[in-house]
């Protein structure tokens, strides 16, 4: 059976641009390859038969890098903490290849730890294991909630010892493959700013509307009607990232994406208490990217990006579509908040004292922020709708918890019986069993580290029971 990699119908869109948006660049060849992790569920998407698809044609095209395709690493610049960096582009990652999903979607497959380029900086070009381990359960856990963001396709052990001053070391090395709705970053416009090339910039544009925004192609003017889209999107990122109680860490301007989604899973971590200051990355000292910034700071990279496309689009009409960001936010985390709390679309007429009051319970108390929500899933019944103190009885004596309970319960009365049922679906959809805190992935890493035992990982994975998947494929193939 043929590699199903090297027969892809791979589209060379972001190529076809030209050499003024990247170089072409070759992969490094690693001493050892052991594939630690394949995502099979992309594979569906991609139209691929997960049963035939042998690991060593993973290992084959994406640790030994045999390939149909050009390797392009993109340039780009960004703004890094505020400060501009003309410095950037792909340091150690390249464009593999691009091809359409079963869903029609343009994807691109790009590539993490694969090599130096002219963008290395010095650097190693090379990804560390436990980089790549937590760049895999990060995406996977946000995809599980809800949230737009890339996904690994596959990572691969390398046998090469990394020299990292965050970990200790050496360290195991690794290669990872992301497949993601666009690699194309602010920053790579922000790049064609600072150059003066309006021209790129246009063509740039013109590409990515007729890629990833084609139902704007007859906008009246396309490039503001796709700018006023992206802030949509970010801003409901944004509430995505805020419901999930996930801070990002370095949110650069090198690091967001031109289709709203959310990649590039560094020093991320999940909050365990309502804590609008907890900040992910241990060099963030002026916690600049905590998790309550989140909005503001998308906000602000919206509005830079402003700069390169005002030179081929009214700037005016830009800046008046970002006024709009903080309502798309506000109304995407009310939504997903009294999602979390069980409540499905229009079931609470004016929800905004609710979230109030179920923000002020979580930030004035020690509970955890995921273990609340937990308890809701678990302790749900409908019992709750007739006695306000049933209602998580053995969550213990919480500031704000006797009013709280009081407005949910009235909420609860207007819905129907059949709606109660219907809400104990809504609290499982929306609140995962298993969440990614530094501890649950240190409890994964340490004995990976220690004995070379995978276990855990792939059991922290596992939360998709093997048979929807196996429903999922019989029912694409028609078995
Ligand atoms: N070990 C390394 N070798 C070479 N370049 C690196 C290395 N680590 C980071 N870089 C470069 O530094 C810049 C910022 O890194 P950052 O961590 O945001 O991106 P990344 O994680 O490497 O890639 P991506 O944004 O595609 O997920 C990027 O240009 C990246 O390519
Ligand atoms: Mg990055």
């Amino acid at each position: 059976m043929s590699n199903p990699f090297l027969f892809l119908e791979y589209e060379p869109a972001f190529e076809s641009l030209g050499d003024d948006y990247y170089d072409v660049v070759a992969a490094a060849s690693f001493p050892l390859h052991i594939l630690r992790f394949r995502n099979d569920e992309l594979l569906l998407k991609l139209g691929i038969d997960p049963q035939p698809t042998q690991d060593q044609d993973f290992i084959e095209a994406f640790g030994k890098f045999e390939s149909v395709t050009q390797f392009l690493a993109m340039r780009y610049h960004g703004y890094q903490f505020g400060e501009y960096n003309p410095g950037l582009g792909d340091g150690r990652g390249f464009l593999y290849g691009q091809m359409r999903g079963i869903d029609g979607e343009l994807y691109d497959f790009g590539t993490k730890g694969s090599g130096t380029t002219p963008y290395s900086r010095h650097a190693d070009g090379r990804l560390t294991l436990k980089g790549g381990v937590r760049e895999v359960l990060a995406a996977e856990a946000l995809h599980r909630q809800g949230v737009r963001t890339s996904r690994c396709l596959s990572l691969i052990e390398t046998g090469e010892k990394l020299w990292r001053g965050d970990e200790p070391s050496p360290t195991r090395s690794s290669v990872m493959v992301r497949m993601s709705r666009s690699h194309i970053r602010f920053g790579t416009f922000e790049r064609l700013h600072y150059f003066g090339r309006a021209d790129l910039i246009k063509k740039l544009l013109d590409h990515v509307v007729e890629i990833y925004y084609p139902h704007l192609l007859d906008s009246g003017d396309r490039f503001v009607a796709f700018y006023r889209e992206l802030v949509q999107r970010v801003a409901t990122l944004a509430a995505q990232w805020m419901a999930a109680g996930f801070c990002h860490g370095v949110l650069n301007t090198d690091n967001m994406s031109i289709t709203g989604e959310s990649f590039d899973y560094g020093p991320y971590a999940f909050m365990p208490t309502y804590d609008r200051t907890f900040t992910a990355a241990y060099f963030d000292y002026g916690r600049l990217y905590c998790y309550g910034n989140q909005p503001l700071i998308c906000r602000g990279n919206l509005e830079l990006l402003q700069r390169p496309l005002s030179m081929v689009a009214d700037s005016d009409s830009l800046k008046q579509a970002l006024d709009n960001f903080f309502d798309y936010y506000r109304q995407a985390y009310q939504e997903l908040i009294l999602k979390k709390l069980g409540f499905a679309e229009g079931q609470v007429s004016e929800p905004e004292e609710l979230i109030k009051l179920t923000i002020d319970l979580l930030k004035d108390n020690t509970v955890g922020y995921h273990d609340f929500f937990s308890q809701l899933r678990e302790g749900f019944t409908p019992l709750w709708r007739d006695d306000e103190t049933e209602i998580l009885k053995n969550i213990g004596d919480l500031k704000h918890l006797v009013p709280w309970r009081h407005l949910y319960c009235h909420h609860l009365q207007s819905l129907s019986g059949a709606e109660m049922e219907q809400m104990k679906q809504t609290l499982q959809q929306y609140n995962p069993t298993t969440v990614l805190l530094r501890t649950a992935i240190e409890a994964v890493w340490e004995p990976i580290a220690a004995a070379d035992d995978w276990e855990p990982f792939y059991q922290l994975l596992n939360h998709t029971p093997l048979r929807v998947i196996c429903w999922q494929v019989r029912s694409l193939f028609k078995l």
